[in-house]
């Protein structure tokens, strides 16, 4: 293993190739107009007040919005674009299946999800990879080849808890009325829980599979979480579902972030934050010959917490709670993460009207669009 000074810092970290982004495409794309949150004024109670009016409108009308001045310098970002590279192209498929997951027999997606493992449409199967690293990185054993980044993964673990996740759950808990730290306390950095960096890898596939799968790389979902912070990268393919019904284009936005509320989100606030459907397609044509490299922080609420409404919000008291749990108990964040990962892309669903087919998980109708 060489070493490299990393930007002149005299920081010495292990060397790895440079991961090449793709260039920003030319196509011309109908896409959602997200808010941009700054956390540069997330300093003082001041500049949170007005963040949080921000961010409430945000999760209320698209359930999706970006980030920017969070924390992380460009370097930084396209370092750890690097590393999640390495999980991919420096580990051979026979490694990778010794590092798989053993996501039906424990509902978690630790380790590698390979290709093929979920049913997309008309019996075509994904083709996308994923590494999962619990934020507690020694957890698991991972392949030889991403053992000597671990240290720089689990600091880029703690910096997204706590420079990024825990100010946007303060956002997010002002805009309920609620006590700064009423969010951040259901996810506290040791807790038992399932808050997982992601690299995810997308490879293109054969002509005939994406006319039968009708370009849908990852069906229209709602994540699990309670908030989802993806790294922007280059190749355009994510699209969100509009209120209007329409699927609108995620811009690219050099060293921000794009977070959306999940499910966990929804719940705890009694559907008045949403976790916004949103789907993953073939990329515009000239984009079309690169592999799409993915870095995400997954958060959930702790393990051990119930997934009710907190009523005690005097926003969700005034507006009420539209989301409600039709005679059945609130799950813990375990009973539905768990619920939720054993089934997806694997339990045969109910059509549900066009495009649309459900299941049903902890009692909960769970919607996925094509
Ligand atoms: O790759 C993306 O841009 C989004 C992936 C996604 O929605 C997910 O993994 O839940
Ligand atoms: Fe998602």
């Amino acid at each position: 293993m060489n070493f490299v000074d990393f930007h002149n810092q005299h920081d010495l970290v292990p060397e790895t190739p440079r991961y090449i982004p793709a260039p920003k495409t030319r196509a011309v794309l109908e896409y959602a107009d997200l808010p941009i949150i700054d956390l540069a004024s997330a300093g003082t109670l001041e500049g949170r007040i007005a963040l949080a009016a921000q961010a409430r409108d945000a999760m209320t009308d698209h359930g999706f919005f970006c980030v920017i001045n969070h924390g992380y310098k460009p370097a930084q970002t396209e370092r750890i674009f690097d590393i999640a590279d390495v999980p991919f192209s420096r580990v051979d498929d026979a490694e990778k299946q010794v590092y798989a997951g053993t996501v039906n027999e424990t509902g978690s997606y630790q380790g590698y999800k390979l290709r093929q493992f979920w049913h997309i449409n008309n019996g075509v199967r994904d083709q996308i990879e994923h590494y999962n690293i619990n934020r507690d990185v020694n957890k698991r054993a991972h392949p030889p080849a991403l053992r000597p980044f671990l240290p720089e993964i689990a600091e880029f673990a703690r910096h997204n808890h706590e420079e990024v996740l825990h100010p946007i759950l303060k956002l997010l808990a002002l805009g309920l009325e609620l006590p700064e730290d009423a969010l951040v306390n259901l996810h506290r950095y040791s807790a038992v829980g399932e808050t997982s960096v992601r690299f995810m890898k997308y490879y293109g596939r054969p002509k005939e599979e994406e006319l039968k799968a009708k370009n849908v790389w990852l069906k229209g979902h709602t994540d699990i979480g309670t908030l989802t912070i993806l790294y922007s990268q280059p190749v355009a393919a994510l699209q969100i579902l509009a209120k209007d019904g329409s699927w609108k284009w995620v811009k690219h936005i050099e060293n921000a972030l794009v977070i959306n509320a999940g499910d966990a989100l929804e719940f705890l606030s009694g559907g008045f934050y949403r976790a916004t459907i949103h789907r993953v397609v073939q990329p515009p044509a000239d984009q079309q010959s690169y592999t799409r490299l993915g870095v995400f922080y997954f958060a959930m609420a702790d393990d051990s917490v119930t997934l009710a409404p907190l009523l005690e919000s005097p926003v969700l008291q005034r507006v009420g709670v539209t989301k409600v749990f039709d005679g059945v108990a609130p799950p813990t964040m375990e009973e539905w993460r768990k619920g939720r990962t054993v089934a997806y892309g694997q339990s045969a669903l109910t059509p549900a009207g066009k495009g649309v087919e459900e299941e049903v998980i902890s009692g909960v109708v769970v919607k996925h669009y094509n």
